[in-house]
């Protein structure tokens, strides 16, 4: 019952942060860049403000911001806005690239929204996973280059949504990213292992997904997991320099090989998308599973010790 109460709470004060953050963001952005778009407000959820969109046109890149207080976790609503935003990323002829971030500091994801595998139900779970696995074929297999500036913890699914970008910058700081799920008793699934071997290896991934491994701004840079360190104040600048560089590249030439490097990954879990999505619910259902689910929501909900 107690977990219920607390998967409200999540749901009620993310949407009071949402407001906050909304606020926050009208009144600090600093950038330069034009064409501020807002999400359509064609649906229910659209009045949250769930992520920012500050398109250069003149430049050819995009600032997509996550802003889904508290913690960007990846729920079916969130997950289907991203969806849209990316497909219209995909058809725009003015834009080549994408800086993803967040404007929560500190988090740049907590991965997916474990109340979306807790007590899960077949219909909601399998939306929840087919989104899931949109996001990673959209991005994964974009056209268009996407530079991940990771500003804090980027856990699991975080880190799924930034090892799916072409470079991925981290903000220097006490911040983990890694594939952890083995620590919430599950085992990730084989396009989030596929895409963290083409990123830092057999080996290193073996152990990794193993040891359920959150590295250190540090230790992912020295496995490659990251391509570059800034401080979190240079982080934004850092990115654009970065995305120039490769908007600089002709660019049939860099979405070929970009293709060529990840179509075997990608056709490996298109041939087989309603087989994944019923192994997630089958897997997720488990009493085992929800077992640990429950533990590891618990754990989080325990109050934080004062320093780690
Ligand atoms: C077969 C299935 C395969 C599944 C594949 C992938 C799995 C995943 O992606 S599962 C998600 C894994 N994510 C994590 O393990 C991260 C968990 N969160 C954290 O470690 C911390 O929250 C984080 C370091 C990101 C941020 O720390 P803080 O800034 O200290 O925030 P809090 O811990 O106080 O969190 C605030 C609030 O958010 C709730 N929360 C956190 N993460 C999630 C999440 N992933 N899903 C849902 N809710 C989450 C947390 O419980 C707090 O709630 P309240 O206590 O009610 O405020």
């Amino acid at each position: 019952m107690s977990i219920i109460k607390s998967a409200f709470r999540v749901l009620r004060f993310g949407s009071a942060k949402n407001q906050l953050f909304s606020l926050e963001s009208k009144t600090c952005r600093a950038f330069s860049v034009c064409n501020k778009l807002r999400q359509d407000a064609s649906d229910a959820n659209a009045s949250k403000i769930n992520f920012y969109v500050d398109e250069n046109k003149e430049k050819g890149y995009a600032i997509l911001k996550l802003n889904k207080g508290p913690v960007n976790s990846l729920n079916l609503e969130f997950l289907t806005e991203l969806n849209i935003q990316l497909e219209k990323f995909e058809e725009s002829k003015e834009i080549k690239g994408v800086i993803l971030t967040s404007s929560i500091p500190n988090i740049f994801s907590a991965g997916l929204d474990i109340m979306e595998m807790y007590q899960i139900k077949q219909d909601r779970g399998s939306q929840f996973w087919t989104a899931l696995q949109e996001t990673w074929i959209k991005l994964y297999g974009s056209n268009k280059i996407y530079i991940a500036a990771i500003n804090g913890h980027s856990p699991a699914g975080g880190c799924l949504l930034s090892i799916s970008c072409d470079y991925r910058i981290m903000s220097k700081g006490p911040y983990k990213i890694g594939l952890n799920e083995t620590l919430l008793g599950i085992k990730a699934p084989f396009w989030f292992r596929d895409t963290m071997i083409n990123t830092i290896g057999y080996r290193e991934t073996e152990k990794a997904l193993q040891l359920g491994k959150l590295y250190s701004s540090e230790e992912a840079l020295a496995v490659n997991l990251v391509d570059e360190l800034a401080d979190s104040k240079d982080l934004i600048t850092k990115a654009e320099e970065q995305m120039s560089k490769w908007c600089a590249i002709p660019t049939v030439a860099r979405e070929l090989t970009k293709s060529s490097m990840r179509r075997d990954t990608l056709s490996k879990l298109i041939a087989q998308r309603e087989a994944d999505t019923q192994s997630f619910i089958e897997f997720t259902q488990r009493d085992s599973i929800q077992k640990s689910l429950r533990m590891y929501l618990e754990s989080l909900k325990k109050p934080k010790k004062s320093s780690a």
